[in-house]
């Protein structure tokens, strides 16, 4: 069985700095997180799919339709009529409209009739915890409310594709947890895309990952194998790794006189190409401090922050990021050289785009 096409996508769109020039398809029902840096272009691609940013270039298509094109025969379908909606981090009620006229205002525009419209906007209420408030104004609402009438409007709509732009970014951690759990319940068979800043956030929610930096893609795929395997900097960042880069030698990595050694086949293939750029990928919590005077898988590194974790600390060094207990941190100063270790097991080698 062949998979039915939610979302294609390429979005081009000129910023100040950079152009965002972004494909993407979703499959019928698939939940795509896209991860970046802060300005890297992901609010002005959900925007330009909702229809929101005039497109620069490109196209894009929800379920096989074109809702907008940028070539001749040009298409331009209006916001309301693409049948995306946008969830952003600020939820943009229609103030002067109840709870329950804010969450029938999509099904009415789609033509339902009006009672049906609104007894429909009160069971949408009641799904996301807000039952019997629906002749409430937004202003009468907390934020946590708010946010919640601005789910329940985008789903009445009926959504082909559900566009979310970090909606639970700006709530206290009690809402954000109970509007996580039901955006996942309502979403699990919906097209969506999905901004998060937060790596787990996208290992539960999505099945794929896209890494967006400065306008471009730079990693895209499932998302544990694509945190498994950064690509950038930014990527090994929120996948909590070490990631450092040099040169392919002998299957092996280097960097001036430091040489890793991996166990992993794969990796080891990846560094057959003497001189090619190799990134070596492992956890903080996999080096150790070295005593041995080992030359291979060992390296010298200063010291330039020390942080309390709840089991130990986090030394942060000129060579990467290491994880120890409190015993064998005792007596480490920013400033130090110290000499590290890391188990060739633990090492996993990433080529370097
Ligand atoms: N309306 C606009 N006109 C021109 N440039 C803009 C506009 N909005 C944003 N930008 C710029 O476009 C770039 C991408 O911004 P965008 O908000 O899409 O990034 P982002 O990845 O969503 O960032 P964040 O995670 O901080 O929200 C940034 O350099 C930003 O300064």
């Amino acid at each position: 069985m062949s998979a039915v096409e939610g979302l294609r996508a390429h979005v081009v769109v000129p910023r100040e700095h950079f152009t965002v020039d972004v494909s993407l398809q979703v499959q019928a029902g698939e939940t795509v997180a896209v991860m970046g840096p802060s300005g890297a272009g992901k609010s002005t691609l959900l925007q330009a799919l909702a229809g929101l940013e005039p497109l620069g270039g490109g196209e894009i298509s929800v379920e096989g339709r074109v809702v907008d094109r940028v070539a001749k025969p040009r298409v331009r379908t209006e916001p309301m009529r693409r049948g995306v909606v946008l969830l952003g981090q600020k939820p943009r009620l229609f103030p002067h409209l109840s709870a329950r006229e804010n969450v029938a205002f999509g099904p009415r525009a789609a033509g339902v009739e009006a009672r049906t419209a609104r007894a429909g906007a009160d069971d949408w209420l009641a799904r996301v915890g807000l039952p019997g408030s629906g002749g409430r104004m937004p202003h009468e609402l907390s934020g946590g409310e708010q946010q919640r009438v601005a789910v329940a409007r985008a789903l009445a709509a009926s959504p082909r594709v559900v566009l979310l732009d970090e909606p639970l970014v700006a709530l206290d951690p009690e809402t954000t947890g109970d509007i996580r759990r039901m955006l996942r319940d309502q979403l699990v068979s919906t097209t969506t895309v999905a901004v998060t800043h937060d790596a787990a956030d996208a290992v539960a929610l999505a099945d794929r990952l896209i890494v967006v930096e400065a306008g471009r893609v730079t990693q895209e795929g499932p998302v544990r194998d694509v945190l498994a395997a950064p690509a950038s900097g930014f990527v090994a960042s929120i996948a909590g790794v070490n990631r450092l880069v040099g040169v392919a030698s002998g299957g092996a990595w280097r960097s001036g006189e430091v040489l890793l050694t991996s166990a992993d086949p794969a990796s080891r293939a990846l560094a057959a190409t003497d001189g090619a750029a190799l990134a070596a990928v492992f956890r903080p919590g996999d080096a150790r401090l070295d005593a041995s005077g080992a030359a291979a898988d060992t390296w010298g590194a200063v010291v330039t922050r020390i942080e309390p974790t709840l089991v130990g600390v986090r030394v942060h060094t000129d060579a990467g990021v290491v994880d120890l207990s409190l015993a064998a941190a005792r007596g480490l100063a920013v400033g130090d050289r110290i000499r590290l270790r890391v188990d060739p097991a633990l090492v996993r080698f990433v080529g370097v785009g």
